[in-house]
């Protein structure tokens, strides 16, 4: 064994190898990639029966099958060290049989000293618990938001990037920027995006981001009641003010007192619903169905629709001082194909989620799974592919997912190549268009002259100053517009 630099606050990693190219890499080059003081104690392949200190991580080249049981025997006997696995066989069933061994991650061989430091630091800094026995971590290649090995809830939770989002997109830490920004003010935030890019969970982050978070949170989607229920749904009602109105009932908003109410669609409400909204909204008080009382209220509004809201306000779905009302802060949560990088983590957390739910073995995605995840358009956003996640752990059995596992996205994406020959085909038809609509030169110049011509009332020679040409070429043109005209 040999011993770096002793040092009580350094931290003790130990390295077991019986190659000396590793152990030269960790003794010479690893230090200065590390972000803190490390004291390498470094073992010539035996792994050692003990440690005389325990390290707080190990580094351990496996090459063999048989020295899969060092690391198991290393996993149980320290539960709480940080076991990294190395191999240069870089097969996924390698890094599968690493993990299931025992170690936190898996990292295949030649590795430079600087991403072998970096991971570490992060490994060393996220100072993660034991992995547990059923259900093993993923490789280095997948996010660290995925490779916690808890089976707990709330700790599930606490890895989630921000408040319930996953996703570490500069797209999304915009998002997340903007939510930490307009969270504490009263007024109303305006969420647009496609169906299942995250507007809920965004509305639920705003809530918990504010200094509301103790009070309630109601969500309501007005594209999902009869229009006939809404009012009574949004606005409460008082007994007898319509048949099977039986009792005094609060409604949404009223439920949402002190805390946030989460329109979603909002679009879809009658006309006539709105204008009441937006009497809430300005006077910030509320007449149940049928009631005479007004009813203050404390509610921050947060809206989301799925179009777009000014064709909304347009073609009159939607009132336009409603629109100015809400607008105040909004929000836009782009669509899942334009922030690829965010596929991956999703994709892994949804896998560790469901593996679990359905008490099934999955624990990573091979290569060709993944590029046909991260390829995909995923026309229904973050929605679609947990429901894909969900359907292949439950459909499947197995450690790790295939391509074939979705055979719904193997299927050519027939409505996307529709969508693109229908959007071909109109802009064909426009290009011919356009081209029909193109008129010989001569007919657009005389469209210019008698426009001018008629400008000043059939004055030739004002219409020639104006069109700087001389009145002569006015007559000249004439001539030959009647002549070819008539032929
Ligand atoms: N970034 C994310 N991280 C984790 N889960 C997400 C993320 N975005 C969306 N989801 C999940 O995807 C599903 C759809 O999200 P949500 O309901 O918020 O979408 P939406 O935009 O409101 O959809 P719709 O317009 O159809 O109502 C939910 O289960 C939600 O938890």
């Amino acid at each position: 064994m040999t011993s770096g630099p002793a040092d009580h606050s350094s931290v003790r990693i130990a390295v077991v190898s019986s190659d000396p190219a590793f152990r030269r890499l960790i003794s010479d080059q690893l230090s200065v990639h590390l972000d803190r003081e490390c004291d390498f104690q470094i073992y010539d392949g035996e792994v050692p029966s003990a440690f005389l200190m325990e390290p707080a991580c190990a580094l351990v080249t496996f090459e063999m099958e048989e020295e899969l049981s060092h690391l198991s025997r290393l996993a149980s006997r320290h539960p709480n060290m940080i076991l990294l696995a190395f191999s240069e066989n870089s097969s996924v069933s390698r890094a599968v049989a690493a993990m299931q061994a025992g170690a936190h991650d898996f990292i295949a061989r030649p590795v430079s000293a600087e991403a072998l430091g970096k991971r570490l630091s992060e490994l060393l800094s996220q100072h993660r618990p034991a992995p547990s026995q059923d259900m093993k971590s993923i490789p280095s290649s997948a996010p660290a938001v995925t490779q916690s090995d808890d089976n707990n809830s709330d700790e599930q939770d606490a890895l989630k990037d921000f408040e319930g989002f996953i996703g570490q997109s500069p797209a999304m830490q915009g998002i997340y920027d903007q939510i930490l920004r307009v969270a504490s003010s009263k007024a109303p935030v305006f969420v647009t995006g496609e169906s299942g890019t995250g507007k809920e969970v965004c509305a639920q982050a705003l809530h918990a981001r504010s200094n509301r978070a103790d009070g309630p949170f109601i969500a309501i989607n007005c594209s999902a009641i009869p229009a006939d229920l809404m009012e009574s749904e949004i606005f409460g009602h008082i007994q007898g003010a319509f048949t099977g109105a039986t009792q005094d009932r609060k409604g949404a908003a009223e439920l949402a007192d002190g805390g946030t109410l989460f329109l979603d669609e909002v679009g879809e409400m009658p006309l006539d619903l709105q204008a009441k909204l937006l009497r809430l909204i300005q006077t910030g008080a509320l007449r149940r169905v049928g009631g005479a009382q007004e009813i203050p209220l404390d509610v921050r509004f947060v809206a989301a629709t799925n179009r777009e809201p000014m064709e909304e306000v347009r073609v009159g779905r939607f009132r336009e001082d409603l629109f100015y009302r809400l607008h105040v802060l909004p929000i836009h949560l782009p669509p899942l194909r334009e922030r690829r990088g965010d596929i991956m983590p999703l994709a892994n957390s949804f896998l560790k989620q469901y593996a679990r739910e359905e008490n099934k073995q999955f624990c990573l995605f091979s290569t060709e799974a993944e590029q046909m995840l991260t390829a995909y358009r995923w026309p229904g956003n973050v929605r679609q592919l947990q429901n894909t996640i969900r359907r292949l752990a439950v459909m499947y059995d197995g450690t790790v997912v295939e391509d074939e596992h979705f055979p719904e996205l193997l299927r050519k994406d027939e409505s996307f190549e529709q969508e693109l020959n229908d959007a071909i085909c109109g802009l064909r038809q426009m290009g011919h268009a356009m081209a029909d609509a193109i008129l010989p030169f001569w007919q657009q110049e005389k469209q210019i002259i008698e426009g001018a011509l008629q400008a000043f009332d059939g004055n030739i020679s004002r219409a020639a100053a104006a069109l700087e040409i001389s009145p002569s070429t006015i007559y000249r043109k004439r001539m030959s517009w009647a002549q070819k005209e008539a032929v």
